[in-house]
């Protein structure tokens, strides 16, 4: 296994509306373990120029490849001029700690972008860490890219980017979100995999959670935040709860754009549809001077 964490090991590239898709593997110090990444070059970047980036973060079950394959998004990353970085959702490999039962929502694929303080998990699930300081660190440093970052995911993703924005408001130019878990510590995915990685004293989980954390955001710090929620999605009422964050928005004020649509499910199929308005949103945002 290479160890350095400044060097990337080149994995694949492929021609995409003018310009690249390629992946990688390196080194993560924060997951202490090796990772895979996807990440989209536009073509503005074939010609020296320099470009921000959003940062996508996949739901349970997802790899870096499910968005990178299924959403069709390198059309619209092209158009605006915008970079795309798709990490994986968890540690993986022999000696990261995996769920006994290889429940699909604990463990491998289901890292909740938290630092885990408990047993086995501490040893290499601190996802957080590796979204917020590791990863944008690396992709500077690596590809043409400047500091212009904007924040976007699906599910466990989806409150991902909400989570990361709301607690790092300075990193991010514009926060969205697809089908997200609004509120993980009232949602069963959450309370599982929270009091595996966190503990039982939920007090600790409090500030994982975007529902919660909405309440002390700084007005100067408002971040344009967009969320998309099917209303057919099979999920929505027992573990998203859009209805929380609307509540929660309401009571502290915060401005936010939530469209429901009609007949959309939870899948890549709802994502694909939309995804091309989402990046229309944060282009806005990054290009503001
Ligand atoms: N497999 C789970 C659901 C997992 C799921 O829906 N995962 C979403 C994110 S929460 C996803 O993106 N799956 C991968 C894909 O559709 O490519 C189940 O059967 O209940």
């Amino acid at each position: 296994m290479n160890q350095n964490p400044e060097e990337l090991q080149f994995l694949s590239s492929h021609r995409s509306f003018d310009g690249w898709q390629k992946r990688y593997r390196h080194f993560s110090p924060s997951l202490n373990c090796e990772m895979n990444f996807s990440i989209y070059l536009p073509p503005a970047t074939d010609q020296g120029e320099k470009v921000p980036a959003v940062y996508w973060l996949s739901g349970l079950t997802c790899t870096d490849e499910n968005f990178t394959i299924k959403a069709g998004a390198q059309r619209g990353a092209a158009e605006y001029g915008i970079a795309l970085i798709m990490p994986d959702t968890s540690p993986r490999g022999e000696k990261v700690a995996r769920a006994i039962d290889h429940a699909y929502d604990l463990g491998l694929g289901a890292g909740f972008y938290v630092n885990a303080t408990q047993e086995p998990w501490s040893r290499h699930y601190r996802m957080y860490d590796y979204i917020v300081d590791e990863l944008p660190a690396l992709m500077e440093k690596h590809f043409p890219l400047d500091d212009r970052r904007s924040i976007s995911g699906h599910s466990m993703g989806g409150h991902g980017a909400l989570m990361i924005a709301l607690r790092n408001p300075q990193r991010y130019r514009s926060v969205s979100a697809f089908s997200p878990i609004v509120n993980p510590t009232t949602s069963p995915w959450g309370i599982k995999a929270f009091s595996h990685y966190l503990g039982d004293d939920v007090k600790n989980w409090w500030n994982y959670d975007a529902s919660l954390l909405i309440e002390s955001a700084r007005p100067r710090e408002y971040l344009p935040m967009l969320i998309d929620q099917g209303s057919a999605d099979e999920f929505l009422a027992e573990q998203l709860k859009i209805e929380r964050f609307i509540a929660a928005c309401n009571t502290a004020n915060y401005p936010v754009q939530i469209n429901m649509r009609e007949g959309y499910d939870h899948s890549y199929f709802f994502i694909s549809t939309f995804i091309g308005e989402h990046l229309r949103f944060h282009a806005r945002a990054l290009k503001n001077p």
